[in-house]
């Protein structure tokens, strides 16, 4: 595993849109799995000022979806569909049909689940998944204990998350659904590049974790662990409890620039 250490958000968002611009240069048609949440927001405006200023060829990607909220009706502005319509498609010009993703309001969502699984695969597969973490180490909605095989299905929420993503809901923990479609562990683990990006201080546990404790279901994230291309991009604060700190920062300095992360 990769891990860099950025000085604040702004470096983490700039260092992984220059990785998906990449990405798309060496293939325009890459499949790109996006999160949701704040983290991924720099990230997200980094990618539209390169559109913006003709330096990144959107036309041609195609996104896929990291999870969804169960049960919003279609067009909720707080489902991740709606969100990343509002965040990513719209700003890089993504045509809507060039986004595959769960169906939330489905009535089987265990059909739902197992029909994205498909549409992945007959994609051709993630290239790029871009992840955030929660702070109990859950990466989609895979919480605490999810197997590290899991493949995209229904997952109850913890109180914690909901109480996290409160403020997307008026502040009302009790509004945020309790159930999400989630690509499982396994599922992102399929992905050929997972780059997770963690900021600010109420992450630095869950990196710690993910990156120096043990493998173990307990914490979904530290299934990054198994991965073959897995990077972490974090920031002084995100990455004030890693003890091998000094080592990630020689690593990433000594490196050459054309390659990248
Ligand atoms: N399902 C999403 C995750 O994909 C995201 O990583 C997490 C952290 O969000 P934030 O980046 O806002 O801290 O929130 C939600 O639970």
């Amino acid at each position: 595993m990769e891990v860099v250490i950025v000085e604040d958000a702004a470096a983490g968002g700039a260092l992984v849109a220059e990785a998906v611009a990449r990405l798309l240069a060496r293939r325009p048609d890459a499949l790109i799995g996006v999160a949701t949440g704040s983290t991924p927001l720099p990230v997200y405006e980094a990618l539209a000022a390169m559109a913006r200023r003709g330096e990144a060829d959107f036309s041609r990607a195609r996104i896929a979806q990291l999870d969804e909220y169960a049960g919003l009706p279609p067009g909720h502005p707080e489902c991740y569909r709606s969100v990343l319509a509002r965040q990513v498609l719209e700003p890089l010009g993504i045509p809507a049909d060039s986004f595959l993703g769960p169906d939330g309001s489905a009535d089987d969502p265990a059909a739902a689940c197992a029909a994205y699984e498909r549409a992945l695969a007959a994609a051709g597969g993630v290239d790029l998944q871009l992840l955030g973490i929660g702070t109990d180490g859950h990466i989609g909605f895979n919480e605490p204990c999810s197997s590290l095989s899991s493949r995209t299905r229904l997952k109850t929420l913890t109180e914690r998350t909901r109480a996290d993503n409160a403020r997307f809901f008026g502040g009302d923990p009790g509004r945020v659904p309790r159930h999400v479609l989630t690509q499982g562990v396994g599922t992102i683990l399929d992905a050929r590049h997972l780059v997770l990006l963690a900021t600010g201080e109420a992450k630095a546990q869950a990196v710690a974790a993910t990156v120096e404790g043990p493998l173990t279901a307990r914490c979904p994230s530290s299934a990054l662990q198994l991965h073959p291309h897995a990077t972490v991009v974090a920031d002084e604060a995100a990455a004030s409890r890693l003890e091998l700190a000094a080592y990630f920062r020689s690593a990433f300095a000594a490196k050459p620039a054309w390659q990248g992360i």
